[in-house]
This record gives C-alpha cells, structure tokens and sequence, in this order.
C-alpha cells in the first residue's frame, strides 16, 4: 500500500487509565500504525489488551496521554471536544457489537440519525437507498424491537455509512448474530467499503473473520505496552 495515501496514521501514541486501587494502567503504547485508503484491516488481540480503547482514540471519543493521531489529513489531538464530536460524525461510521439502534426510532429514522453532522444532507432518499443496499428497503417504517438481530445489524451499518465516512470502524460486528447473518452481515460490511472507497478497521475474535482480511494485524505486535505495566 505503499504511494496510497493514508487515511489514518497513528504515531507514538501513549493511552493510560486511572486504575480503581491507585496508579495508573498503561493500555496502549502505539509508535506506528497506519491504514490506507480503502484498505482492510482485521485486528486481533487477547481480551482486555486494548483492541476498543484503539478504536475509541481513532474516533475520538477517548484522548491519548501523548502522540498524533492523522485522520484523514485532520490531527485529531488537536480538536476540541467539540471539534471532535463534530469531525468524528463526517469523518467515521461506527458498528458495534450492541448495534446500538435508537429503540424509539424506524430503521429509516436511525439512518437519518448518522447524517445529522454528516457531509452531504442528502436526506430521506440516502436512507432509503442505504436500506435498500442492507436489503431492508421493505422494513424502512419498522423499529429495533420488530427486526431481527441480523436485521438491526444491517441497519447499524446502513447508519454508518450514511453519513458518507472516511473510515469504518466496526467492534466485532458479528458477535450477537447467528452463523448465517454474520456471514451476509460481513459481506455487505466489506463490499460497502469496497463500494464506497472507505477503509476499515475491524476488531474481531474470530479467526473465521479474521481471515477474510488480506492485512490481519496482532494488537500485540504493535503495542508496546503489552504486557500492560502499572507506572
Ligand atoms: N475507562 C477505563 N478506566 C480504567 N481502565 C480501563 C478503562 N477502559 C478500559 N480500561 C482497561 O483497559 C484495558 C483494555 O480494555 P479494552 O476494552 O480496550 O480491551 P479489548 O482488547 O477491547 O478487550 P476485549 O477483547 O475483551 O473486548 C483493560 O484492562 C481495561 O480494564
């Protein structure tokens, strides 16, 4: 991927936490790591070795102790919170394994809902063609509570893309969908991102996931502070 310009680049980034008995845990110690654009990327690690506080840093929801983080040519370090907020919502479309759809709300509401920041306000017509694309266009007037999991998994992704992201960020998106929802949830993912041009980062336990991937990256070799140390 060398000469591709890159949609995200991470250098000596250092994430510690408050720990509840004192001190303080050191999670990620990060000196490069880097995505192309429209590149794929799987990442794997053992449980607790930071693989969510990563993803979280790229989106801007957490800050690092130390280090720069480079999304889409924006230096992410140097926004406000504000500035994040609002950078996050043009810039990443965020899956989760809880899909974390708006109970109140239709799929179609829940898409408007990831174009509220987003570039282009192409309103309505966008998240009908994105149902359309997830293979829900006859379920647009249906809320969470009446879809199937793998169905609200496809709305999840639907709202992700809607607001026309430069990088997919997705935490193990299959966990709580059956065998052959995960295998339609994760081709729509990787086509969308083929489709739209967008890269990925996607967290995942699963070696049947992972080896979809032709860049399957170990949390392990690129952090530095495995394993964690208190300081
Ligand atoms: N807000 C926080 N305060 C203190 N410690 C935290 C906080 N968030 C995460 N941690 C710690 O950071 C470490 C990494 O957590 P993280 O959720 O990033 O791991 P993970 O690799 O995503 O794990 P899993 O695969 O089990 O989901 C864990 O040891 C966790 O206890």
């Amino acid at each position: 991927m060398n000469g591709i310009p890159k949609t995200l680049q991470i250098t000596d980034v250092v994430k510690t936490f408050d720990q509840p008995g004192g001190g303080r845990l050191k999670v990620l110690d990060v000196s490069h790591f880097e995505i192309a654009a429209g590149e794929q990327v799987a990442l794997i690690g053992e449980s607790g070795g930071g693989k969510t506080t990563l993803l979280h840093l790229i989106a801007g929801l957490l800050t690092p102790d130390s280090g720069s983080i480079r999304l889409a040519g924006t230096e992410l370090t140097s926004l406000s919170e504000q500035g994040r907020d609002r950078f996050r919502a043009s810039t990443i479309g965020y899956v989760f394994q809880t899909f974390n759809l708006l109970p109140a709300f239709t799929a179609v509401e829940n898409v408007r809902l990831g174009m509220t920041f987003g570039r282009g306000h192409h309103g309505a017509s966008r998240a009908f063609d994105l149902l359309e694309r997830v293979g829900l266009a006859d379920r647009a007037h249906y809320r969470p509570s009446q879809l199937s999991v793998g169905q609200q998994q496809r709305v999840a992704i639907a709202r992700a893309l809607a607001g026309k992201p430069k990088l997919l960020l997705a935490d193990e998106p299959t966990a709580n969908v059956d065998p052959v929802s995960a295998e339609s949830v994760l081709d729509l993912i990787q086509q969308s991102c083929v489709d739209e041009n967008l890269a990925m980062l996607m967290v995942t336990h699963s070696m049947d996931v992972a080896k979809r991937f032709e860049r399957v990256d170990s949390l392990e070799q690129i952090n530095h502070a495995f394993a964690p140390t208190t300081s």
